[in-house]
């Protein structure tokens, strides 16, 4: 296959180092470096974009203009939300609604799938046809890939999980143990099904690899920038410090504030993200954050 991958970023390019190993043609695309974005898509049968959600919207503004080849598959991996709530692909299927949309998502930290660790991800599509070639296109024995028909909620696991993966971060910094631990990663995960089936997503989608396997991962590793920030914050140093000294990009913390303002707006109940945003926004230090979530009106665990 000709692949075009859009951000040179951790994620890119680990996914065009994986395609090349599978004798894939890979180009990889990024705003500083030396190929122009439309010869990078001139002849690309997929498009693959792993660019941070803050890079969304201007990119696809630039391939609108240099123009995506009739057919070509758009793979969108970005975990994000724009300042309207909306998931990267959605922004992708405005703008290209003839062409065939894949998300490929899972417990997937770019460090351990470039140094050739297992790991196994999901590629959804309304399209059958579509997740089956990006299967296809990126099956090895050491990255297996699952299809499934449900898109959205594929993608927001992957985007809803970052916000607990802070909580988790701070959670260790604290050294609250394993059972708050799991307290945390079972009730976020009540939260992100309670968020996802509210947009519409099938809840068992997030009992899957792109839903509770990329919860675990991303809560359980000093890998994941996301479990960073929430570190940080557990250690009592301020975001703006935090994230002067982090490597890479990390989705949660944008994530956390647009959903918790949409939640309100909805009145849906979001309370970990509520917490998290406090802790991000510095309104509150790391344990009456904790206090906060402990002594919520006592409730049925559904
Ligand atoms: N790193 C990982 O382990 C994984 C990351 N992801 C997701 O992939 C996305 C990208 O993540 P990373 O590659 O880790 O981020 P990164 O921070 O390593 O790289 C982002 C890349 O995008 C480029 N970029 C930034 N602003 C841009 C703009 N306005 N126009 C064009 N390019 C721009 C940067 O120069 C950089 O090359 C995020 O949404 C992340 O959640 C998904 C799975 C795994
Ligand atoms: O999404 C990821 C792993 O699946 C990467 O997590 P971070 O963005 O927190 O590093």
């Amino acid at each position: 296959m000709r692949i075009a991958v859009l951000g040179a970023g951790s994620w890119g390019t680990t996914l065009a180092q994986l395609a090349t190993s599978l004798d894939h043609r890979v180009q990889l695309w990024s705003r500083t470096g030396p190929l122009a974005l439309s010869a990078v898509l001139a002849d690309a049968q997929v498009v693959l974009s792993c660019l941070p959600m803050r890079a969304v919207a201007g990119v696809i503004e630039q391939v609108a203009a240099a123009g995506l080849p009739p057919g070509a598959i758009l793979v969108n991996t970005t975990k994000g939300l724009d300042a309207t709530a909306r998931p990267a692909s959605q922004l992708w299927r405005s703008a290209f609604p003839d062409w065939p949309l894949v998300v490929l998502s899972g417990p997937n930290l770019a460090a351990e799938v470039r140094a050739g660790l297992p790991a196994a991800t999901v590629v959804a599509s309304a399209s059958p046809e579509a997740a089956r070639r990006i299967q296809q296109c990126f099956a090895s024995e050491r990255f297996r890939v699952y299809t499934s028909g449900d898109q959205l909620g594929v993608e927001l696991g992957g985007v809803l999980k970052n916000v607990v993966a802070i909580a988790a971060g701070v959670s260790d910094a604290l050294g609250l143990g394993a059972n708050a631990k799991a307290a945390l990663i079972t009730r976020g995960l009540a939260e992100i099904i309670r968020v996802g089936t509210h947009w519409g997503a099938q809840a068992e989608t997030f009992y899957g690899l792109s839903g509770l396997g990329d919860l675990l991962t991303t809560c359980n590793s000093a890998l994941s920038r996301n479990y960073q920030v929430g570190f940080g914050l557990g250690e009592g140093r301020t975001l703006s410090d935090i994230l002067a000294q982090l490597v890479g990009t990390a989705e949660g913390v944008n994530t956390a504030s647009i959903l918790a303002d949409y939640a309100r707006r909805v009145d849906l109940e979001v309370p970990i993200t509520d917490q998290v945003c406090a802790l991000l926004g510095g309104e509150r230090p790391p344990q009456v954050a904790l206090a906060a979530l402990m002594s919520r009106r006592l409730k049925d665990e559904s």
